[in-house]
């Protein structure tokens, strides 16, 4: 067992305890350990590194119009709550020369949502990922969520949704570069 499971485990026992609850008790027996595992997998962005899970997927092709991958699920934790945060990224570039694995979308997604986060920088990081391993004219990511710490605490909103975009290069640049993106994921929906 490594020494980080073990640790976490040691702490989500004192939280149990802490919340007044027997954490000999047999429901609970195996639960820190269990949340330990479960806090692990949820955060394991912070083991993993852009090159290796991009794994050279990167191609080269003549295709020099916007790429679209809409809907990729997104699980995340807010920072301030450490609290699911829930939704979709929409992601699209321009590729100049090299498009990237199709997978590969969803990996950068997963490897900085699998970290305590806000909405705001995960959709930066998103999308400056995908600009510096494609090397593209633009990139473009959207994420609509909703927060577990806006519905089942504080105010307790059940149907408000957070949207975040960060447009690089020629999204920033064009406006009908950006309602070309715009358009393409609004339909279909
Ligand atoms: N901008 C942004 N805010 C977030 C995100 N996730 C959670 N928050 C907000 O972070 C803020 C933390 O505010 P605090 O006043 O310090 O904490 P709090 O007393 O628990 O706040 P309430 O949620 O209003 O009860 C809240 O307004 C949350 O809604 C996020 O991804 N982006
Ligand atoms: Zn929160």
């Amino acid at each position: 067992m490594s020494k980080t499971l073990d640790d976490l485990a040691g702490h989500y026992s004192a939280i149990i305890n802490g919340l007044g609850e027997d954490t000999s008790r047999a429901g609970l027996e195996d639960t820190p350990m269990r949340a330990a595992k479960a806090m692990q997998f949820l955060t394991q962005g912070y083991q993993q590194d852009l090159g290796d899970l991009v794994n050279n997927a990167v191609f080269e092709s003549a295709m020099d119009e916007m790429v679209v991958v809409q809907d990729i699920e997104l699980y995340s934790m807010c920072e301030h709550h450490v609290l699911p945060f829930i939704g979709k990224c929409h992601i699209a570039y321009l590729p100049q020369g090299h498009v990237l694995g199709l997978s590969k979308f969803a990996r950068i997604v997963d490897m900085y949502a699998r970290r305590l986060q806000i909405q705001e920088n995960l959709t930066r990081q998103i999308a400056e990922a995908v600009e510096s391993v494609t090397n593209a004219k633009g990139v473009a990511v959207v994420i609509e969520a909703q927060h577990m710490c806006m519905m089942m605490r504080g105010v307790e909103k059940q149907n408000s949704k957070m949207k975040t975009s960060m447009m690089l290069g020629q999204f920033r640049k064009s406006q009908a570069t950006r309602s070309e993106f715009l358009n393409l994921i609004s339909n279909n929906r």
